[in-house]
């Protein structure tokens, strides 16, 4: 029987190299992994947290290409998904960003999986809002109990700004 009261399935997606492994790897282990490899189809990651004295466990799709309910992309890279490593050649600019998340009912964060920079923020806001939003969906459904995890959907816009 595994110790947890929440298993949250987190999908990530974005175009190869924009830093989903790297975010991920932050989080979970700490690191941040000098020469990673590209990620081949899916791969898979897991962390269990404590939030206020609940356990939370991630369980991490990370998806090349695709559906989603996370998206990443990283600062230096355009729309267009342009890269270039140089915080000064910044092509996405955080209005436009946080305008594009807000039209998509979206939450957004900017993130440095090499600095730390908002890594522990980014997953521990995401489990708290889905903690809530299991809750509610207890609230909501008196009656019947819902599964762990079960619940809305919450959408993550995400990006890596280059450090
Ligand atoms: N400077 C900087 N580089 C980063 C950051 N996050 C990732 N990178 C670099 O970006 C490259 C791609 O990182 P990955 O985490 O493998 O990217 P991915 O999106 O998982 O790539 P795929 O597995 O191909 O889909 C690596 O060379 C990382 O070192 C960051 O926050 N800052």
């Amino acid at each position: 029987m595994e110790d947890y009261d929440y298993l949250f399935k987190i999908v990530l997606i974005g175009n190869a190299g924009v830093g989903k492994t790297c975010l991920v790897r932050r989080f979970t282990q700490g690191l941040f992994p000098p020469g990673q490899g590209a990620t081949i189809g899916v791969d898979f990651m897991i962390k269990t947290v404590e939030i206020k004295g609940v356990k939370v466990k991630f369980d991490w799709n990370i998806v090349v290409i695709a559906y989603a309910f996370f998206i990443l992309f990283d600062l230096i890279c355009s729309f267009q998904w342009n890269k270039i490593d140089l915080a000064d050649k910044r092509e996405v600019h955080r209005q436009r960003a946080e305008e594009f998340a807000e039209a998509q009912s979206m939450l957004y964060l900017e993130t440095s999986a090499k600095e730390s920079d908002n890594v522990e923020k980014l997953f521990l806001d995401l489990a708290c809002e889905l903690i809530r939003e299991a809750k509610q969906n207890t609230l909501d459904n008196n009656d019947s109990t819902p599964m762990p995890g079960e619940g809305k959907n919450i959408n993550y816009l995400s990006c890596c700004s280059i450090n």
